[in-house]
């Protein structure tokens, strides 16, 4: 009896824990993202930006927003590391994509690592929002997230969620709204219920 009513409450009171891969070339933006989710979901300040780095093992964030627990890796976007994304993909419930959106010249360097995220089998049907990042009012020549869209024109998408979200880092604009529509998509997509049948019949073993 007692497991019945502790199964029901942890069924109802526990809340479920998001893995979200944060990708991008190097200097798009990812660990002053990362820093900024801490400061606007956390009673802990994240570092402010002149005190970030270039990534080059990985930072870990934990938030937790719209009733779920989010664990954020950012990697570092370094073309010699990013051989070490593939390692965290068949964990990952969504990818978060970085782009220095004020950038064009790089679209293509961005695209392209993109793509080769996109078609890697460890990484079927999850969910992936695009930031269109560096939105600050001192950087007038940021695209929006429509332009860049139309820049990227991703064709492989293989049946996964895909949206586009315009936001700063810096200041935080646009990344609240962002992070619930992704964690919204996470919640029903085939990709997490998947992961959550393999965790299951792990668990039994
Ligand atoms: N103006 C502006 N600058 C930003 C913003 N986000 C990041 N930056 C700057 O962009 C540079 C790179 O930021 P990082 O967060 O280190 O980039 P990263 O993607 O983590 O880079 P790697 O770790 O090398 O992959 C830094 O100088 C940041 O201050 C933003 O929203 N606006
Ligand atoms: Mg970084």
């Amino acid at each position: 009896m007692f497991s019945l009513f502790y199964g029901l409450w942890k069924y109802l009171f526990t809340k479920t824990e998001y893995h979200i891969l944060v990708l991008g070339i190097d200097k798009a933006g990812k660990t002053t993202l990362l820093e900024k989710l801490k400061s606007l979901y956390s009673n802990l300040e994240g570092l402010p930006p002149d005190r970030i780095v270039p990534t080059v093992g990985l930072n870990i964030g934990r938030i937790e927003a719209s009733n779920a627990k989010l664990v954020f890796w950012d990697l570092g976007g370094q073309i010699g590391l990013r051989t070490i994304w593939e390692k965290y993909y068949e964990e990952a419930h969504a990818i978060i994509y970085v782009i220095d959106a004020t950038c064009p010249s790089l679209f293509e360097d961005s695209k392209s690592a993109l793509e080769k995220v996109l078609r890697h089998g460890d990484l079927q049907g999850a969910p992936l929002l695009i930031l269109a990042n560096k939105q600050w009012q001192d950087l007038p020549g940021a695209v929006s997230a429509e332009e860049l869209a139309r820049y990227l024109d991703l064709k492989e998408l293989d049946g996964r969620l895909c949206m586009f979200e315009a936001v700063s880092a810096y200041d935080g604009m646009g990344i609240k709204f962002a992070i619930d529509r992704l964690v919204e998509v996470i919640e029903r997509s085939k990709r997490t219920e998947s992961l959550r049948t393999r965790a299951g019949a792990a668990g039994h073993l």
